[in-house]
């Protein structure tokens, strides 16, 4: 059996090597002669699975990405051939939602602001907005969800407008996936209208698709308004973002905001998983085997984190400045883009890290942190 994976998957070895012959592929470039004689297509965000790449794949059983958004499969097409194919959900909401938490932090450190009093927005109330939602709760924020789709399904939760969440939230985070049609279409979103909208002072993060914001009316929105601070993970355009929105930010990566150990092995243990079922075989290797320990994997707290504590805490995990440094450094080419998402040194989530220390007995502190994510051992 051949397999085809992206090879900016890590764990196909591992996973997928009692399977079949592996052969990696770079997935941005990858041609329908490279898929001819393939039985199982691994891919990730950047490679568009469609007629054109797949048509003469007439062995093809098998297509998997490892991601949540599905925006780059034709799932139609793939459903006519009768090819089974399955995303990643949730593989890395976690990864997501620490990566927005740990970038408010750092924004509240950069402008010396207190993080706490400030209402947060979450546009889009899935995987990854309830990540973000999770750890701005146990922090103690107040938190506003905007997901007309949800609330039509009937979900439980508190919903408000866009308009309200726009009206009241000092602080933005997108969430939503992209689309291109429908009443509660996402693409251009936050066109120049809606910029328009914004508080004084609010910051702006995006993690989820460029497109969500309107890119050049971002530029324009943001020369004129300086108070608004934007955190961007994802550009119109990738990879090749415009230089003047790069300019324009606080913090800019090149979307890696999923990109954590735990979030990576989740995606592809999620395919392989989903593969064996499909071929009817045993799937016997573990998640938790694949990981490598973490250097700070126990830490000593003397007493409740700070703010600017839980910042250097979080920064154990993952430093989004050095993400941010190197960026400004390589983002002008495409190929610059490409190579730092390859090369990523994985940061971990905060389950990596075990907290200890009597003082954190209290029922609150323990809570608190153990919501954010930690792992927490009194001792
Ligand atoms: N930067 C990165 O590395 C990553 C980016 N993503 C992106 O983030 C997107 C969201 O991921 P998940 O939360 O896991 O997806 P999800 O499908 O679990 O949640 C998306 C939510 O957005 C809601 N939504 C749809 N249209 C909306 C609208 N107009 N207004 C408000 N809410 C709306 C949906 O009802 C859903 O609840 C993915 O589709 C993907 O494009 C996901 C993971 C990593
Ligand atoms: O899961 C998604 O959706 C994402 O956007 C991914 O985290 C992006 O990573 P790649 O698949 O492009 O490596």
């Amino acid at each position: 059996m051949k397999i085809i994976a992206d090879e900016n998957m890590p764990y196909v070895d591992a996973l997928f090597g009692g399977l079949g012959e592996i052969e990696f592929v770079n997935g941005r470039n990858l041609s329908a002669e490279q898929v001819n004689d393939a039985d199982v297509l691994l891919v990730r965000s950047v490679t568009k699975v469609n007629a054109a790449l797949i048509e003469k794949a007439h062995k093809l059983k098998f297509v998997g990405s490892a991601t949540i958004g599905t925006d780059h499969v034709d799932v139609e097409y793939l459903a006519q051939r009768g090819i089974p194919f399955t995303n990643a959900p949730g593989c890395n909401a976690t990864a997501v939602g620490e990566f927005a938490f740990i970038a408010m932090l750092e924004l509240a450190q950069r402008f010396a602001q207190p993080l706490s009093g400030k209402v947060v927005g979450i546009v889009g109330a899935g995987n990854t907005g309830t990540a973000a939602a999770k750890c701005l709760e146990a922090f103690g924020l107040k938190v506003l969800l905007c997901d007309p789709v949800k609330a039509e399904q009937g979900d439980s939760r508190d919903f408000v407008s866009l308009d309200t969440l726009i009206a009241q939230a000092d602080i933005i985070s997108l969430h939503v996936p992209i689309t291109k049609q429908g009443k509660h279409k996402t693409w251009y979103l936050f066109d120049e209208a809606r910029l328009n909208q914004l508080k004084p002072n609010t910051w702006l993060l995006n993690c989820c698709r460029g497109e969500v914001i309107d890119n050049r009316a971002l530029i324009q929105f943001k020369q004129r308004r300086d108070d608004v601070k934007l955190v961007l993970d994802v550009w119109e355009g990738e990879p090749n973002p415009m230089p003047e929105l790069v300019a324009l930010a606080e913090f800019a990566t090149p979307h890696i905001a999923g990109y954590s150990l735990e979030g990576k092995a989740r995606g592809t243990f999620m395919l392989y998983q989903t593969l064996c079922n499909v071929l009817g075989v045993n799937a016997d290797k573990t998640l938790v085997s694949l990981l490598p320990p973490f250097q700070f994997s126990r830490v000593h707290l003397q007493e409740m984190p700070s703010q600017s504590q839980l910042l250097s805490l979080s920064r154990l995990v993952y430093d989004l400045r050095d993400d941010d440094v190197k960026f400004r450094g390589c983002f002008a080419t495409a190929a610059g883009f490409d190579q730092m998402r390859k090369k990523h040194t994985y940061r971990r989530e905060f389950s990596a890290i075990t907290l200890q220390n009597a003082s954190l007995q209290a029922p609150d502190n323990l809570n608190l942190l153990h919501r954010l994510g930690f792992n927490s051992q009194v001792n």
